[in-house]
């Protein structure tokens, strides 16, 4: 799958000016990004809105799906919101595979500070696109 396609993805594409710009690296089963949030990421003063916290673990599940070569979809999202994440602190977000049947991925993910204190969790459900 080509990487010139869908540039201005809000979370990854290099061509979106307000996007997140995430990058991204595969470390043994897991799927891992870092991104710091500003003030424009926040709800409550100094708190990450909750659809960025989604976002983020929206996108490292089904990025992971596409990275491995597939197109696919979010199919499903349940986020865990454990405790407000902070906007300024390098965020480190986790995806990987739980579980597969046929088309449909399970995933797990998860949004950790720098001292490894867990603030939000995702459970999603990615599935493959026909071609
Ligand atoms: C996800 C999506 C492709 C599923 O489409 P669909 O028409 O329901 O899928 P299919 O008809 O191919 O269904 C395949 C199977 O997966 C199951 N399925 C679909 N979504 C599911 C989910 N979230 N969890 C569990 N099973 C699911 C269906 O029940 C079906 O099983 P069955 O035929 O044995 O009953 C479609 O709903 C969609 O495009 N949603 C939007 C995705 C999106 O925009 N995500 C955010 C951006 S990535
Ligand atoms: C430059 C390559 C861009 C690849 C984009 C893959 C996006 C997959 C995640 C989409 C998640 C979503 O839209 O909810």
């Amino acid at each position: 799958m080509s990487e010139e396609r869908n540039e201005w993805c809000f979370a990854c594409g290099r061509h979106n000016p307000i996007g997140l710009k995430l990058n991204f690296r595969e470390m043994e089963d897991r799927y891992v990004s870092t991104f710091t949030a500003g003030p424009e990421h926040q709800g409550y003063d100094g708190i990450v809105h909750g659809g960025i916290v989604s976002t983020l673990l929206d996108e490292i599940t089904a990025r992971y799906i596409y990275a491995k070569g597939y197109n696919a979809v979010t199919a499903r999202l349940e986020v865990r919101f454990r405790q407000p994440t902070p906007v300024g602190q390098e965020l480190t977000v986790a995806g990987r595979v739980v579980g597969q049947r046929g088309k449909l991925y399970e995933m797990q993910a998860d949004i950790r500070l720098p001292d490894g204190t867990v603030t939000a969790e995702g459970k999603a459900t990615v599935m493959i696109l026909e071609d």
